[in-house]
């Protein structure tokens, strides 16, 4: 195994065989690239900025400490932008913790002025990145140091390669209720077997099970094994969302994807001074 730093970045190889490999951006400690012998396990859209003027479209973004846009009812978060900032400032590269995982940290001194303002919390974030031979794992560690408690969401919302994504489903969500965001609607109960992709899909399912599957017919191409991770939201914008996108490349890449993220979402989780919180999940490509 091998760590390399760059000025923006970081990547992890697989011992003299560079072909299994993590690059992890230093903007948004955001994974762009994860390959198993050669083959690119996620989508990242061409059209993705990666000069830290604002989040990447593809990879592994990191939400934090918001899901979604302000609600209007929870005035702590309510200032931030879209999904939080996790994934929208530099993380500081903490190192090397062995030969195959690195770790970021983010903090108050790490944020722009207008952030540190919208957010006063004090708070360390550590995020650990592993790289194994056939799985990433990506564990996220919430410290709160300050006298204040605080809510917190947080999401690895990672965007899956897949061939087709007409011919995916996702198993372990079945029959589950769930909130349908673009009907804005809650769903009692899934009468399909799987969840299927044919239109612009976005849900989000409250206590999920810890491992869900991503499928190619009877064929498994993704296992997410999530830890203290209550939620998934499956997401994938289909035509005109994809459209609508500047920063979305090819507009038909929609097919090439999905985005299965495991998280704290439904509500928010509430940090008291002095506590910590840790969640991770271990992505397994079956290749
Ligand atoms: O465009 P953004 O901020 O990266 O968000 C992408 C999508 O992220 C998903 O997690 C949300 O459920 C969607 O509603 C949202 O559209």
């Amino acid at each position: 195994m091998t760590v390399t730093s760059f000025d923006d970045s970081v990547e992890i190889a697989l011992g003299s065989n560079t072909q299994t490999s993590v690059k992890i951006l230093n903007y948004g400690a955001t994974v762009l690239s994860w390959k198993i012998n050669g083959k690119e396990q996620l989508w990242l859209s061409e059209a993705s900025k990666l000069d830290g003027s604002r989040a990447v479209r593809g990879g592994i973004p990191l939400v934090f400490p918001r899901f979604g846009p302000a609600s209007g009812n929870h005035p702590a978060t309510d200032k931030l932008p879209q999904h939080g900032f996790a994934r929208s400032v530099t993380w500081e590269l903490l190192g090397q913790v062995d030969d195959h995982t690195v770790q970021f940290g983010l903090g108050p001194e790490n944020l722009p002025k207008d952030i540190a303002a919208a957010w006063s919390y004090d708070f360390t974030l550590i995020y650990t990145v592993q790289l194994l031979q056939d799985s990433l794992k990506i564990s996220l560690d919430v410290k709160n140091p300050g006298k204040e408690a605080f809510d917190f969401n947080v999401l690895f919302h990672t965007y899956f390669a897949v061939p087709e994504v007409q011919n995916v489903t996702v198993a372990g969500l079945n029959k589950l209720a769930y909130f349908d965001k673009v009907a804005s609607a809650q769903v009692a109960s899934d009468s399909e077997k799987e969840v299927t992709f044919c239109k612009e899909t976005d849900r989000v399912y409250r206590n999920s099970p810890a491992q869900v599957e991503i499928k190619e017919g009877s064929k498994t191409l993704f296992t997410v094994q999530a830890s203290n991770l209550k939620d998934t939201v499956v997401w994938n914008p289909w035509t005109e969302k994809a459209q609508e996108m500047s920063d979305w490349a090819p507009k038909n890449g929609f097919h090439q994807m999905v985005c299965v993220e495991s998280g704290v979402v439904a509500d928010f989780a509430k940090l008291a001074s002095d506590a910590s919180w840790t969640g991770s999940v271990i992505l397994k490509a079956h290749i």
